[in-house]
């Protein structure tokens, strides 16, 4: 079996011919033990993961391909426990090194995590052009979200003030479009803000009023993989992500802050993840990133209490880089992130991925696991009554 012909990989020896790491035949069958609802890639995803990275057009390289290896092990016989190859089989040792990185994985996130890699290798090698100019770039479908592009740096715009800047399901989608455009375009540094007195006001609770014909268990699945999908596009964000938060800010827009590089305040700005009210659960990985930014108690007081921080606090617990009086903050905030933008962009994009790549993996997996429990989660009593109580006007944060 040749993926990838004529790759010299480590060396000059294929790793796959050293061990035919992954022919589908030898998939084999698993009888997995399934985790939560069906938010984890299921046997037939995995194959047909596993058939996929056979059609890729371009050689992912061997840093992918070692990780493509170690996710297969470990998601088809689970945690490494094979003797360790002796130094100078310097291929099965670095295979074996790979596969036993993963550690204590559970046989289910490696395969999610396997799915999700594959996905974004065919993904990105169908991709038409790297560098899409902000002049092509595909405008949001409405105008709650705007998109802009000057001195080096892109600026995505929450632009729902009445509302708080809550987010829609379109802005979700929105959103998306922009930071994978963003990722392209020639920019080097990338900004989201809102509009108005608030930086946003979180998930729009009246997305959940929207039944599709499916009910409310269809409604439940659709969000999740629309939840997944979002956050997944802050985890892999390849430059400087800097939020400018320009007011209070509630529940997913908070929790995503952990994922951002830079997170600029107005001494205005609060930070409210109210989940245990509103019958939910944490997301945007936070249920990861808070407790190593903050420690493990604050982070409970925040995710599991909805204690609402002020800007201070905040920066105090290491959420926010730094705080700004009002009166001041746009003038100083922009100035800094223009003087920030000319710095070279491929030394930042660089420097971040070194950063980033060494928590990839962990935070797609969170991010599939939070993402299946508030399927669940909203699907509740408890999250049902919170939200009529919303809309009926009888409950606001
Ligand atoms: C698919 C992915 C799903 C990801 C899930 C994420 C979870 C979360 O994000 S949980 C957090 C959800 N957010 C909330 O619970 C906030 C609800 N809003 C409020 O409690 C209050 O509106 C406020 C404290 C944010 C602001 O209060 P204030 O008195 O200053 O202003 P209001 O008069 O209440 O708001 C003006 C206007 O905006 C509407 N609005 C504000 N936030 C939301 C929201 N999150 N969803 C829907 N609508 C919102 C509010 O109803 C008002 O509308 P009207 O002018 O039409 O009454």
């Amino acid at each position: 079996m040749t993926l990838w012909p004529g790759g010299p990989w480590l060396g000059g020896t294929s790793l796959e011919t050293t061990n035919h790491w992954l022919s589908p035949l030898q998939v084999p069958a698993l009888g997995l033990h399934v985790l939560g609802p069906a938010m984890l890639a299921s046997q037939k995803d995995f194959n047909n993961a596993v058939s996929q990275v056979k059609l890729l057009k371009e050689d992912p390289g061997n840093e992918v391909k070692l990780k493509l290896y170690a996710l297969y092990k470990q998601a088809t016989e689970g945690p490494c426990n094979v003797p360790k190859p002796g130094m100078l089989d310097f291929i099965n040792k670095t295979k074996w090194d790979a596969w036993n990185a993963l550690g204590s994985l559970s046989k289910e996130a490696a395969r999610q995590n396997y799915v999700d890699l594959v996905s974004r290798l065919s993904a990105s090698s169908e991709s038409p052009s790297p560098e899409a100019p902000a002049a092509d770039r595909k405008q949001p479908e409405s105008d709650s979200l705007v998109v802009t592009s000057e001195d080096g740096i892109t600026t995505i715009r929450l632009n729902r003030p009445a509302k708080k800047n809550a987010l829609t399901t379109q802005m979700y989608h929105d959103i998306i479009a922009a930071l994978q455009a963003a990722s392209k375009d020639e920019s080097a540094i990338t900004v989201l803000t809102g509009s108005g007195d608030y930086y946003c006001s979180g998930n729009d609770l009246t997305n959940f009023t929207h039944l599709p014909a499916g009910g409310l268990e269809e409604m439940a699945r659709s969000a999740a993989a629309l939840l997944r999908d979002f956050v997944n596009c802050f985890i892999d964000f390849p430059k400087p992500l800097v939020a400018v938060v320009n007011g209070p800010a509630v529940g997913i827009s908070v929790t995503i802050l952990g994922l951002f590089d830079v997170v600029y305040a107005t001494d205005r700005a609060s930070f409210h993840t109210p989940f245990s009210h509103l019958g939910q659960s944490p997301e945007g990985c936070s249920s990861y990133t808070f407790p190593k930014i903050m420690g493990s108690s604050k982070a409970a007081e925040m995710l599991l209490f909805g204690k609402k921080l002020t800007a201070q606090e905040a920066c105090a617990q290491g959420l926010v880089t730094e705080v700004f009086p009002d009166g001041t903050f746009q003038k100083e905030v922009w100035a800094r992130l223009k003087a920030y933008s000319k710095l070279p962009p491929n030394a930042m994009r660089i420097s971040k991925q070194i950063i980033r790549n060494r928590e990839k993996e962990k935070l797609h997996a969170v991010n599939a696991e939070e993402s299946s429990v508030l399927r669940e989660r909203w699907q509740s009593d408890e999250c049902m009554n919170a939200i009529a109580s919303f809309l009926s006007r009888k409950a606001k944060l």
